[in-house]
C-alpha cells in the first residue's frame, strides 16, 4: 500500500509520520517539501502530487488551525481547509483512492450538553468552524471513499497546544484566568494517529465492502472537562512530576466565557460522542487524563 500524507509536522501529522510507517510506503510532505508540492494553498500543485505519486491512501493532516487569526483571514482559511481537500477528494475519486481528513468540534454551535453524534446539524461560530465544515462537505460530495474524523483539544508533545501554554503563563503570570463554561475533551495526537493506522487497515482488509463505512466518526479521548480544570490538571501534575518546577502562578481562577474575549467564538458544548467509531471499528477511547499525563512525562 502507498500513502501519501500531507502535513507531516504538525501535532497529529508528526505521530502519524510514526504510526502510519508499518503499513506500507509512505510519502510525508509538508508546505516546504521540495520533490513533489504540499503546499495546501497550491491547489494545481496539490493535483499534480496525486497524480504523480498515485497513493492508494492519501491522509490531509495540514489544515489552518489558527482560531482567532482565521477571523481576520477567512479566505486564506477556506483555502487550505476547505479548497485544498475538496482538490484531494477529486484527485482522490480519479484514482480510486481513499481520503481520510480531520475536522473539529467547532462545527457545531455548542448549545445543549448532550455529546454531539455524527448526524446532528452543525452550526459554526466561528470562520475556522466554518471553513471545516465546508471540507467536509466538499469532501464527502468528491469522493466515495472517505474518511473524516472529527476531534478536539489536540495536543502532543510536539507542536503548540494549551497545555503547553498554560505551562509557559504559569511560569510567566502570577494569576491566570481559565474559561470554565466550554466543554470537552482533551485528545492526544498519538491516539488520532494510532487510531487513523487501525481503521485504514481494516479498511484494506474489508477491502470490497469497506466503502459502506465511509463517512463521519467522532474521534476524541473519553471522560469530559473544561478549559479551567484542564489547565488545573496540567499545572498540578507538573508540580507531581517536577518538584522543583518554578510558577508564577500561585492563582488559576475559573471564569465564564463572557469574561475572557477573543476575536473567535467558541462552542460551550463541545463534548463528542464516539459510539459509531467504537462500535465499527472495535475500538476502545482511553481517558483524557491518561494521554495528558503521558505527554507531560514526557516534556517535563
Ligand atoms: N489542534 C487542535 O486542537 C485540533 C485540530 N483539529 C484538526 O486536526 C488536524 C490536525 O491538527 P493539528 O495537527 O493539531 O494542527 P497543527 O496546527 O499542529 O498542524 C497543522 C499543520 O498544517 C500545516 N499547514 C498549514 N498551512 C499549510 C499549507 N498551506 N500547506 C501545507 N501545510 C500547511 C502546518 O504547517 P506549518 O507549521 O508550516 O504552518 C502544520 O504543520 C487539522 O485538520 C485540524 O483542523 C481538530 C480539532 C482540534
Ligand atoms: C490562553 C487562554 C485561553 N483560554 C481559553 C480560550 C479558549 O476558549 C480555550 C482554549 O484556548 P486555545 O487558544 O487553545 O483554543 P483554540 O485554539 O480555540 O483550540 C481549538 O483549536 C482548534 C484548532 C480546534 O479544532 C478545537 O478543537 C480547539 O482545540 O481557553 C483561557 O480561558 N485562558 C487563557 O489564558
Ligand atoms: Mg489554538
Amino acid at each position: 500500500m502507498k500513502i501519501l500524507l500531507l502535513g507531516k509536522n504538525g501535532q497529529v501529522g508528526w505521530e502519524l509520520q510514526r504510526s502510519l510507517a508499518p503499513l506500507g510506503e509512505l510519502i510525508a510532505l509538508d508546505r516546504h517539501s521540495s520533490q513533489f508540492c504540499g503546499d495546501l494553498t497550491n491547489l494545481a500543485g496539490l493535483a499534480a502530487t496525486v497524480r504523480a505519486i498515485r497513493p492508494d491512501v492519501i491522509v490531509n493532516a495540514a489544515a489552518y488551525t489558527a482560531v482567532d487569526k482565521a477571523e481576520s483571514e477567512p479566505e486564506l482559511a477556506s483555502t487550505i481547509n476547505a479548497h485544498a481537500p475538496e482538490v484531494l477528494a477529486r484527485e482522490a475519486a480519479q484514482i480510486g483512492a481513499w481520503l481520510v481528513h480531520y475536522s473539529t468540534d467547532y462545527v457545531f454551535d455548542g448549545g445543549g450538553s448532550a455529546p454531539w453524534v455524527e448526524s446532528d446539524p452543525t452550526g459554526p461560530l466561528s470562520a475556522y468552524g466554518s471553513s471545516k465544515l465546508e471540507g467536509e462537505r466538499l469532501i464527502a460530495q468528491g469522493c466515495t471513499r472517505h474518511l473524516i474524523f472529527r476531534t478536539s483539544w489536540v495536543y502532543a508533545a510536539r507542536g503548540g497546544n494549551f497545555a503547553k501554554t498554560m505551562l509557559r503563563l504559569a511560569q510567566e503570570r502570577e494569576r491566570l484566568t481559565v474559561i470554565n463554561d466550554q466543554m470537552g475533551a482533551p485528545s492526544g495526537a498519538d491516539l488520532l494517529a494510532d487510531t487513523t493506522a487501525q481503521v485504514i487497515r481494516q479498511v484494506r482488509l474489508r477491502d470490497a465492502q469497506s466503502e459502506s463505512i465511509a463517512g463521519i466518526y467522532h474521534l476524541v479521548a473519553s471522560g469530559e472537562t473544561t478549559w479551567f480544570e484542564y489547565a488545573k490538571h496540567v499545572l498540578g501534575q507538573a508540580k507531581l512530576l517536577q518538584p522543583a518546577i518554578q510558577m508564577k502562578a500561585t492563582e488559576i481562577l475559573p471564569v465564564p466565557t463572557s469574561a475572557f474575549p477573543t476575536p473567535a467564538k467558541r462552542p460551550h458544548n463541545s463534548r463528542l460522542n464516539t459510539n459509531k467509531l467504537q462500535r465499527t471499528f472495535g475500538l476502545t477511547m482511553p481517558h483524557w487524563q491518561a494521554g495528558v499525563n503521558r505527554m507531560l512525562a514526557e516534556i517535563l
